[in-house]
């Protein structure tokens, strides 16, 4: 399922954004063709993502949260309207290989080790054997699994095999992380630790981060943004601009801030779903 070609990430600097948003959306529409009929999977989907965002998108199953990340990364084309990364076409910007995209499923090579999977791309892009070393070593502290290296997937836990896989899209030093409900399939308390770990790796990286997710609490918890989509045909309800600071323990869950927040994702998904 994971093509690691998608999962990979730029070398070379990014391309031309020059104070513009970094993802943007204008009157997106997407129209699916299948033997049932046609689905409308989006429709006028304009966002901007600005440099340093952690947008969440939240909605109910089949609101069109994938396809709007999998237009960002070119891996569906829209039927309307435009869409920009980096200042250039979703496929240009795929080309420069601009995005980490992580999948909900970790997608690890079992019969490779956890240092051997996060250096496929890297070996793939050509990169010599002391940089894959040095990127691997790098990118494996970054996500808490130093010294992992040479165990294989199935000698790690769930969580922990999605962090490798996180590491494995930062590999290649893009500024632009997309992430599909990297953590719906973990417990609770696992996904609470992978919520600090990932906000401590965005405040250290700087990356912009695009997130889908169903969780609310996980929404409010991470995001600058939060985007709300109404069922389908996809559309954005609201966006939420996080008045929470960037420095958040998990007991920010418990504060009225949040709480607010939290409440106000919730009426968007009832208001989107009253549409219907
Ligand atoms: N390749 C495809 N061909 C046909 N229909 C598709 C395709 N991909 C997605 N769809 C349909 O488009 C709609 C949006 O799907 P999408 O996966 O983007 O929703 P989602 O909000 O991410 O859902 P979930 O939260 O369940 O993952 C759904 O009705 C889905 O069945």
């Amino acid at each position: 399922m994971t093509d690691l070609k998608d999962g990979g990430l730029k070398d070379a600097g990014n391309p031309a954004v020059t104070g513009g948003a970094v993802i943007s959306a204008k009157d997106l529409d997407l129209t699916f063709q299948t033997n049932d009929g046609p689905v409308h999977a989006l429709k006028g989907v304009s966002l901007d993502i600005e440099k340093g965002d952690f947008v969440s998108f939240i909605g109910p199953s089949g609101c069109g949260k994938t396809t709007f990340l999998r237009c960002m990364a070119d891996l569906e084309q829209p039927t309307g309207g435009s869409i920009t990364v980096n200042g250039v076409s979703a496929a240009e910007a795929r080309a420069a290989r601009a995005y980490g995209y992580v999948f909900q499923a970790a997608g690890l090579y079992p019969w490779r080790t956890i240092g051997g999977n996060i250096s496929l791309p890297l070996e793939i892009m050509g990169y010599s054997k002391t940089e894959q070393r040095a990127r691997v070593a790098r990118v494996l502290e970054l996500v808490e699994l130093a010294g992992f290296e040479n165990k294989f997937p199935w000698q790690l836990s769930g969580g922990m095999q999605q962090r490798a896989s996180i590491a494995r899209a930062l590999g290649f030093d893009a500024d632009i992380l997309l992430m599909d409900e990297p953590f719906g399939a973990l417990d609770e308390i696992v996904r609470d630790h992978l919520n600090e770990q990932l906000l401590k790796l965005w405040a250290r990286t700087e990356k912009t981060i695009a997130f889908v997710t169903h969780s609310i609490p996980e929404a409010v918890y991470l995001s600058t943004k939060i985007v709300v989509m109404s069922p389908r045909p996809g559309r954005i309800t609201d966006v939420i601009d996080s008045p929470l600071p960037k420095d958040r323990p998990l007991d920010i869950r418990e504060t009225p801030e949040f709480l607010e927040v939290a409440h106000r994702v919730r009426e968007g998904l009832r208001a989107g779903h009253g549409d219907d």
